[in-house]
């Protein structure tokens, strides 16, 4: 899929909130603290890893909803740094297994904050790829639920979020 749309959206976003919450610090690492709470919520709903619990997953919309936040913070945090050049996703990760997928995923954002080299922000995008393959969204998806949610995001910051 190609990049470059959502990085130009993501920017204005970004813009936006920045210009209406009066925000003059580097915001890095919180965009990174946030994309990392962002997974562990997208974990939750799917709620791959509650071995003592029978409840099942959340609704698809809830759980793409989640996923599309982190797309958020992945895309922001790339333009922090100026790896917004990226044109095209990168090939998912092989792995299928979702708890392994959430826990590589969670290491390949910890060294991309850690190192912020194209070759890390690219395993991050790899990591996400994977885990759209295992819940079943196609880009398709995933471009029309980041198009929605930024609108909301809209939404939320002239109602006073
Ligand atoms: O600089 C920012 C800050 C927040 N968000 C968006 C990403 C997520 O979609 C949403 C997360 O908001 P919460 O629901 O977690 O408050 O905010 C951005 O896109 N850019």
């Amino acid at each position: 899929m190609k990049l470059q749309e959502l990085f130009k959206m993501q920017e204005e976003l970004d813009r936006f909130i920045q210009s209406n919450q009066k925000i003059n610090e580097d915001v890095f690492r919180k965009k990174g603290l946030a994309l990392l709470v962002e997974l562990a919520e997208l974990a939750n709903e799917t709620r791959c890893f509650k071995f003592w619990s029978t409840k099942g997953a959340s609704e698809r919309s809830v759980i793409l909803e989640e996923y599309v936040d982190s797309i958020h913070f992945l895309l922001s945090l790339g333009i922090e740094k100026n790896l917004n050049t990226l044109e095209n996703w990168p090939d998912p990760i092989a792995e299928k297994e979702l708890t392994e997928l959430f826990l590589r995923t969670q290491k390949a954002i910890q060294e991309f904050l850690e190192n912020y080299s194209m070759s890390n922000y690219m395993e991050v995008w790899s990591c996400y790829g994977g885990l759209a393959r295992a819940l079943e969204f196609n880009y398709e998806d995933v471009l029309e639920a980041y198009m929605q949610k930024n609108k909301t995001n809209y939404d939320r910051q002239h109602e006073g979020y």
